[in-house]
């Protein structure tokens, strides 16, 4: 029996909650921004097959790729709870860029984790899936943080919480937002973009930053937007990151002349994020973004909707 598994794409910070919050999101138009994996039973030993339009941009050797190290850590924990593994075929379906600020490393792992696990018959609960997802992404990005891959994996707003028993919250999000993502063109890698972050921050910011985030929040709960969306400030990664993003500032200055609900960098950019609440003005945003937020012919701006699904099973 073959499963392939999809995983979309994730808003991380979401401004206000560094390594705390993170939206799954899915573009209007149906487009399935997002990894692929498909796992089926080998003829011979375990393998790997890369295709999709950013297969060129990973490493071309299998096991420097994290769909592989993903296999060998799910394995481990079968093989822990005393359950017997078969050599599988594993092919991942490349479709997000690499270094874009759209968790692209978090669809690859979500994919892979949630494919074996279907694979196998959901032999593993969330919470131990979302454990074994934390520790892929935190390999490739140097430092453990579920904000990606928790909604990634579970569709939705997710506020991580400290406790690792739970990891994850839902909040409830705003269903008649949309969100445009535009991404570049150009590679930025999360590392990267974690080394230019300062040590320590002055009280002045650690205050705003508890203010905002917590503002944030019960806003969610409260279903208030106006609050929701005049608190979406980053005063952690933004001041840092933008010299990373060439049109940034710009582009983010016209945007909120124009109304925009808010303005920010979806995970660690280039991708850049703005909040409408009305499509028709999402798509103007979105065809200005177009004309010049865009670097390479690689880049693209969607807009999108939350995707509340998170990964999912794909029939045939
Ligand atoms: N399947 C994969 N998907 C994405 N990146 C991968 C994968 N396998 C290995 N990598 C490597 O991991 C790094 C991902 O970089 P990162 O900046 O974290 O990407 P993103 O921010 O898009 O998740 C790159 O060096 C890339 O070559
Ligand atoms: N909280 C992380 C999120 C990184 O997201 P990515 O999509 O750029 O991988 C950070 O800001 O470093």
């Amino acid at each position: 029996m073959a499963v392939s598994v999809f995983a979309p794409a994730s808003l991380a910070n979401f401004s206000v909650g560094f390594d705390a919050l993170g939206l799954a999101v899915k573009p209007v138009d149906n487009t399935l921004l997002g990894d692929l994996v498909s796992v089926e039973q080998a003829q011979g030993e375990n393998s790997l097959k890369v295709v999709g339009e950013f297969a060129d941009k990973l490493p071309s050797a299998p096991e420097d790729n994290i769909v592989w190290s993903c296999l060998h850590l799910f394995n481990e924990a079968m093989a822990d709870a005393g359950l017997a593994t078969e050599k599988v075929t594993i092919t991942l379906e490349k479709k997000m860029p690499v270094g874009s600020g759209l968790g692209s490393s978090a669809c690859s792992v979500v994919a892979a984790l949630a494919g074996l696990n279907a694979y196998y018959r959901d032999c593993f609960d969330e919470k131990a899936m979302l454990k074994m997802m934390g520790q892929m992404e935190a390999k490739i990005s140097g430092s453990l943080h579920y904000d990606n891959v928790a909604p990634c994996y579970l569709g939705g707003l997710q506020l991580m919480v400290a406790d690792e028993h739970i990891i994850s919250r839902s909040l409830p999000d705003f269903k008649d937002c949309f969100y445009v993502m535009a991404y570049p063109g150009i590679e930025v890698s999360t590392k990267a973009a974690r080394e230019v972050l300062p040590e320590n921050y002055c009280r002045k910011d650690l205050l705003s930053y508890g203010q905002n985030l917590a503002s944030f929040v019960d806003a969610c709960h409260r279903q208030d937007k106006t609050q929701a969306f005049a608190v979406l400030q980053d005063v952690v990664a933004e001041p840092y990151r933008q010299q990373l993003l060439p049109g940034y500032e710009q582009a983010r200055n016209y945007l909120l002349a124009q109304g925009s609900l808010a303005v920010g960098i979806s995970g660690s950019g280039p991708t850049l994020f703005c909040v409408c609440d009305q499509q028709e003005r999402a798509q103007e945003l979105a065809r200005w973004l177009q004309d010049n937020y865009l670097q390479t012919e690689l880049g693209f701006v969607h807009v999108c909707r939350v995707d509340d699904l998170g990964a999912r099973t794909l029939k045939d």
